[in-house]
């Protein structure tokens, strides 16, 4: 079996939305795929009003598969600090013509002011790890953990793309979306993460390359690239008008600095994934400024490496499950 749905980014990429069908008849939401987290949970008709800004609900009473697991709940505390609470029902789902039809279903009765504010977002698909999964009182599987044992390939693979639909396969590689080889680098899943260690980067083309192990997650969930504060200052010490501004919480430089090199990271054997220096001028600071946010910003505050939309989009990725490793394309 295999499945493929259209990922369409948001204003700035800031993130992936993807449509998903729940319950019988279906009822079809536009969820964010994240491989940082491993909850499906989606905005429902338990929720108050308050907390409600356009969002799709889930209806479970509307859906003659929905059957609530009694006794079940769920709680997520996102690095951000946003959240969300609810029950739990099992239903039918299909993301892409790929249908799992007995998926844990997170119906959310709270979320914090981010998500009531996000009005596209109507839940998260967490493709990370189930054992990272926050149902009590016993966790449950995430959608490609159901679906793997009848794909054709334990894998699913994310091409995101800037400011442009992609699209995430289940099942299958599809050969015509990359170029060149995909080199496969060793995942260890332990905290829940697609966790994976790149061998070092290098800033623009003349730059040299820096043997530095970089250990971090991929997070299609995660908006920006956040490294190791080292890495930071030597890609913003080669642009003329960067400058760390702690008034806006990060480095900025000119949206247009024709000194914005490119940014290279190591994957495995030799092959390193170029993110053009366009990538990096993530937003303008406000509509009337020349300046930008730097898409790349120091992981100081997270603890670990985040490989977020701004590096992934760069790439062709293989998430596979099967092998618990990483396969990493240029495109
Ligand atoms: C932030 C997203 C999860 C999310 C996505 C979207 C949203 C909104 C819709 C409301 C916009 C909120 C939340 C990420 N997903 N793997 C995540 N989930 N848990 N940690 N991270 C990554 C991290 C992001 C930012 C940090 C951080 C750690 O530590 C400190 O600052």
């Amino acid at each position: 079996d295999r499945g493929s749905v259209q990922n369409s980014p948001k204003s700035y990429d800031v993130e992936y939305l993807m449509p998903v069908s729940l319950g019988t008849p279906a009822q079809q939401l536009n969820l964010d795929l994240d491989t940082g987290s491993s909850d499906f949970w989606v905005f429902s008709t338990l929720l108050k009003e308050s907390m409600i800004n356009g969002q799709t609900l889930y209806d479970p009473n509307a859906s003659t598969t929905a059957d609530k697991m009694e006794g079940y709940s769920w709680k997520i505390t996102y690095g951000d600090q946003s959240y969300s609470s609810g029950d739990v029902y099992v239903d039918t789902v299909t993301i892409g013509d790929l249908t799992v039809s007995t998926q844990a279903v997170e119906a959310a009765r709270e979320v914090s002011e981010e998500f009531t504010a996000d009005s596209d977002n109507d839940g998260l698909v967490g493709l990370g790890f189930g054992i990272i999964n926050t149902v009590m009182p016993y966790k449950q599987k995430t959608f490609f953990e159901k679906a793997m044992p009848g794909l054709d390939s334990p894998v699913f693979t994310a091409d995101l793309k800037s400011g442009a639909p992609g699209r995430y396969n289940f099942g299958y590689i599809d050969d015509g979306a990359y170029t060149g080889n995909i080199t496969y680098v060793p995942v260890n899943s332990s905290d829940g993460f697609w966790s994976w260690v790149s061998p070092g980067f290098q800033v623009g083309t003349t730059g040299s390359f820096n043997n530095t192990r970089i250990h971090g997650i991929a997070d299609t969930g995660t908006t920006l690239l956040l490294l190791p504060e080292g890495v930071c200052e030597a890609f913003y010490g080669r642009i003329a008008s960067a400058k760390y501004d702690a008034s806006q919480g990060g480095y900025t430089f000119e949206c247009n600095d024709s000194t914005t090199p490119d940014f290279y990271f190591g994957t495995g054997n030799g092959q390193m994934i170029r993110i053009p220096g366009s990538y990096l001028a993530y937003s303008k600071i406000d509509t009337s400024s020349l300046r930008c946010f730097g898409g790349m910003q120091s992981d100081s505050g997270v603890g670990f490496t985040i490989w977020g939309d701004i590096a992934l989009k760069a790439a062709f990725i293989v998430f596979d499950q099967g092998s618990e490793r990483l396969g990493w394309a240029e495109k």
